[in-house]
């Protein structure tokens, strides 16, 4: 995990160290890049060497052309298939490496701590953004480098045939940057506006997804379908007017090739001892030697698009952990269940309200104590605190171990913390896939029979032909075929799998029947000692359940 906040100047390269292993490969697609590039140039040499000398002096090339040039044909073949696979395969190594760097940012970063920040921003940064790195990471970065290098070495061929010749060149190249520079900034601004008005769509399609219901429900559909097509009409706008300008800076890139194509040809015939029927061959390989370099020139003119993407996903990556210090070490793992020691906790969200005053709480190792309290008193936030999802603001929170032994919270690793302390809300995430695979979520290694046990000690046994299927019940996207008592006992019985020793249910019996609720809180009973227990809840009856209770104060 990074925690650094620092920015470099270039985003492009500030994101290199997150992608550190893949180095070896980038530079071995550059380096076949360079030789497919370099087979393309000698072939295209060859074969208008051999045409010339058949059309002009009707001789057949010697030999070793044929060799030569079918040999460029068969490395040509190779390298391409090569050169795809190798570089498919990084690119999608890269696009996990940076999705990865950038879901540990936004974990840490807490999206929903911030009001500012919005799923789909964040989606639009983690798909869009990191699709087009990973597409300039492994392809243009070795792509640039091929056409620099050759450049350079085509320079140097043609040196000996005159400086006039390698001139021509360099003169073309000049052109190709001259024309190019002017339409800069406007390719730029055409290209955020493009980035900006997809993020827009991405941000009213998360919107739109998560509010389904009340779309149906407030009969919202023709609004919901007229605003996504005004979205994406602005899209389709902005992508026109960015295709037609590189059409055209295209088409005067095009316009510098051939130029220079001329200019090498006729400051080549006006070297005397150069054999006339090489005129086509080196018009050949001037023009597959600019091509790239053309691409190349465009490519490093339009990077800005590039910078801005780097820019948002650096940011992720690099959002501050709300705690904002070096990650924690302690590796603190005694038996049994754990206490808690919470001194004046005190934590108010970006809006600047306090959403929990000075707060202080003690839990023996075993205890199960009730939290109870007005609404927006602050008890979710004190959950939240309390498994370390947020930091707080000032005061401490301690774990206990039953002999004594008191460490900070914070000092602890996570992988040791999130071990020793979960939580369970009343609105717990379930995902799409089988009872199974969301179990696994929380122990990779669970066992069906473990899992099943699990559930029947949440009071949610896998009986009946709802779950033929066992554990292997596809329980739909957002757990949508369970209603709100099963859901919160899958998600308890997932809990309970780590066999936690802090264990934190906020409202988890909030929509659960008397009778659900009863089973929840003999469940609670069964585990009570084992493992120490606290419970936010507005119910009496669930509160009643408690060996003591907590009122949290406004
Ligand atoms: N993400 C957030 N950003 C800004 N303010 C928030 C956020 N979440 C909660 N708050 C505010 O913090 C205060 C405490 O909220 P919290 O959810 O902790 O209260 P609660 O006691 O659990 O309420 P309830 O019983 O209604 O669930 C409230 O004033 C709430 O409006």
């Amino acid at each position: 995990m990074i925690s650094t906040t620092r920015t470099p100047r270039n985003p492009l390269l500030g994101l290199i160290p997150h992608m550190s292993g893949e180095w070896a490969a980038i530079v071995w697609t550059a380096a076949v890049g360079i030789l497919n590039n370099l087979a393309l140039i000698v072939l295209a040499v060859i074969g208008s060497y051999m045409v010339a000398l058949a059309v002009m002096r009707q001789e057949v090339a010697a030999p070793v052309w044929w060799f030569v040039g079918i040999a460029a044909v068969v490395l040509r073949a190779v390298l391409t298939w090569h050169e795809m696979d190798t570089s498919h395969s990084i690119a999608y190594r890269i696009l996990a490496a940076l999705r990865m760097a950038l879901f540990d940012g936004f974990a840490r970063g807490v999206p929903s701590r911030k009001p500012g920040q919005h799923t789909g921003k964040l989606a639009a940064t983690a798909m869009g953004d990191v699709e087009k790195l990973e597409f300039f990471y492994a392809h243009t970065v070795a792509q640039l480098a091929g056409s620099a290098i050759l450049f350079i070495a085509g320079v140097a061929f043609l040196l000996p045939l005159g400086p006039e010749v390698a001139g021509a060149l360099l003169l073309g190249f000049a052109a190709l940057v001259a024309v190019t520079l002017p339409g800069l900034r406007r390719g730029a601004r055409l290209g955020a506006r493009v980035q900006q008005a997809r993020s827009a769509v991405s941000v009213l399609a998360v919107d739109l997804l998560a509010g389904t219901r009340e779309i149906l429900g407030f009969g919202l559909q023709e609004h919901a379908q007229r605003q996504l097509a005004e979205r994406s009409l602005v899209v389709d706008a902005g992508q026109r007017k960015l295709s037609s300008f590189l059409a055209l800076a295209g088409s005067l890139r095009e316009l510098c090739v051939l130029g220079t194509v001329v200019a090498v040809f006729l400051a080549a015939i006006s070297k005397p001892g150069l054999d006339a029927v090489w005129l086509p061959a080196l018009v050949a390989g001037t023009l597959t030697l600019l091509a790239p370099v053309a691409e190349g020139v465009a490519t490093v003119t339009q990077l800005q698009p590039h910078r801005a993407s780097a820019q948002r996903v650096l940011e992720g990556i690099s959002l501050p952990s709300d705690r904002g210090v070096a990650p924690a070490v302690l590796e603190f793992d005694p038996n049994g269940p754990l206490g808690v020691e919470v001194k004046n906790l005190q934590f108010t969200y970006d809006d600047g309200q306090p959403a929990l005053r000075p707060t202080s709480l003690s839990v023996a190792p075993g205890e199960h104590v009730g939290i109870s309290g007005r609404s927006g008193a602050g008890k979710t936030t004190l959950a939240r605190l309390l498994v370390r999802l947020w930091a707080p603001d000032s005061g401490s929170i301690s774990l206990v171990s039953r002999d004594g032994r008191e460490v900070d919270a914070w000092a602890v690793s996570e992988a040791s913390f999130r071990r020793m302390v979960t939580l369970v809300e009343q609105d717990s995430p379930v995902f799409h896939g089988s009872v199974l695979d969301n179990m696994r979520l929380a122990c990779p290694n669970v066992t069906a029979s473990e899992v099943l046990e699990a559930l029947e000690r949440a009071g949610l046994p896998l009986t009946g032909d709802r779950w033929a299927e066992g554990v292997d019940t596809v329980i739909g996207e957002q757990g949508m075929s369970l209603s709100g008592g099963e859901r919160a006992r899958f998600c308890l019985a997932r809990a309970l799998l780590i066999k936690p020793r802090i264990l934190v249910l906020d409202e988890t019996s909030a929509s659960l029947d008397p009778a659900s609720e009863q089973a929840l809180v003999k469940t609670l009973g069964a585990i009570a000692g084992e493992t120490t227990i606290i419970t936010v809840s507005h119910r009496e009856s669930t509160l009643a359940a408690c060996d003591r209770r907590v009122h949290l104060a406004d």
